[in-house]
């Protein structure tokens, strides 16, 4: 198979954190599910092949169905019990692709992501084998250590990471690989992993978006629902 470029959109969670009764992704914004926002962004985008939906358990029907319309969705897979896990049950769908194809992850809960910021990750790809999205942190972030800060890193060296996070899909899966038998594997995102396991691969990082916020709880739905309605910057 030749060399492609993926699109993981990671809808697996339950939203929790939301409280919504039911996974966040489904919550329309702007009239639509966020799931499909997110979708669209890369169904949109020249520079994505095909998009591959990761759902959680018991809602494959719904996601289904918001993902009909979108040409470049080429199936809506279960995801597992965690993120980790969602990316692993993608990683097997994309089996059949060879190692030098181009994969995207993407969390589903992010709507606004925007085509430059996509952009720049493909681009980054061309020179790297793993990509990260970041954004300047306002607030001086500490470690805290039983309730007292153990250290300040410099404001400057701070970033918060969004994604996507885009990998060569040979080294992604080498990372998983080793991830996968070590018992104390925890994670919060993929470049985690490969920062993790395969700490001599160098992580590029690339400029995202403030739009770009992770609807995590109630107060960025309201947050959501703004920049769904205002008028694009
Ligand atoms: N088992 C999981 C957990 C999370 N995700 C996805 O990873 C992204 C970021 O996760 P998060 O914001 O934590 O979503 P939830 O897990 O749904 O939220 P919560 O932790 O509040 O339950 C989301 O798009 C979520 O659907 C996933 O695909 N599979
Ligand atoms: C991948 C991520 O969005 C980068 O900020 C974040 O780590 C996801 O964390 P979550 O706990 O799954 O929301």
């Amino acid at each position: 198979m030749a060399a492609r470029t993926v699109a993981v959109v990671l809808a697996g969670g339950l939203g929790e954190r939301m409280g919504a009764g039911r996974p966040k992704q489904l919550i329309e914004v702007g009239g639509r599910p966020i799931l499909a926002h997110a979708v669209a962004a890369f169904d949109a985008h020249p520079g994505i092949d095909e998009v591959l939906v990761v759902m959680a358990a018991g809602h494959l029907r719904e996601a289904g169905v918001i993902a009909a319309p979108f040409r470049s969705v080429t199936g809506v897979v279960e995801g597992g019990a965690t993120r980790t896990a969602s990316t692993v049950a993608a990683l097997r769908v994309l089996e059949q692709h060879p190692g030098d194809a181009r994969v995207l992850f993407h969390d589903a809960a992010r709507p606004f992501v925007e085509a430059p910021v996509i952009d720049r990750v493909l681009a980054a790809l061309d020179g790297h084998d793993a990509v990260a999205v970041g954004v300047p942190s306002p607030d001086t972030i500490v470690v805290v250590e039983d309730g007292v800060v153990a250290s300040m890193p410099p404001r400057e060296t701070m970033s918060r990471f969004q994604t996507p996070q885009g990998f060569r899909l040979g080294t992604l899966r080498k990372a998983y690989e080793l991830a996968l038998a070590d018992p104390a594997l925890r994670a919060t995102d993929d470049c985690g992993i490969v920062h993790r396991y395969l700490p001599d691969v160098p992580i590029r990082v690339v400029e995202g978006s403030e739009r770009n916020l992770k609807v995590t709880q109630p107060l960025d739905a309201v947050v959501a629902e703004h920049l769904a309605t205002e008028d694009p910057p």
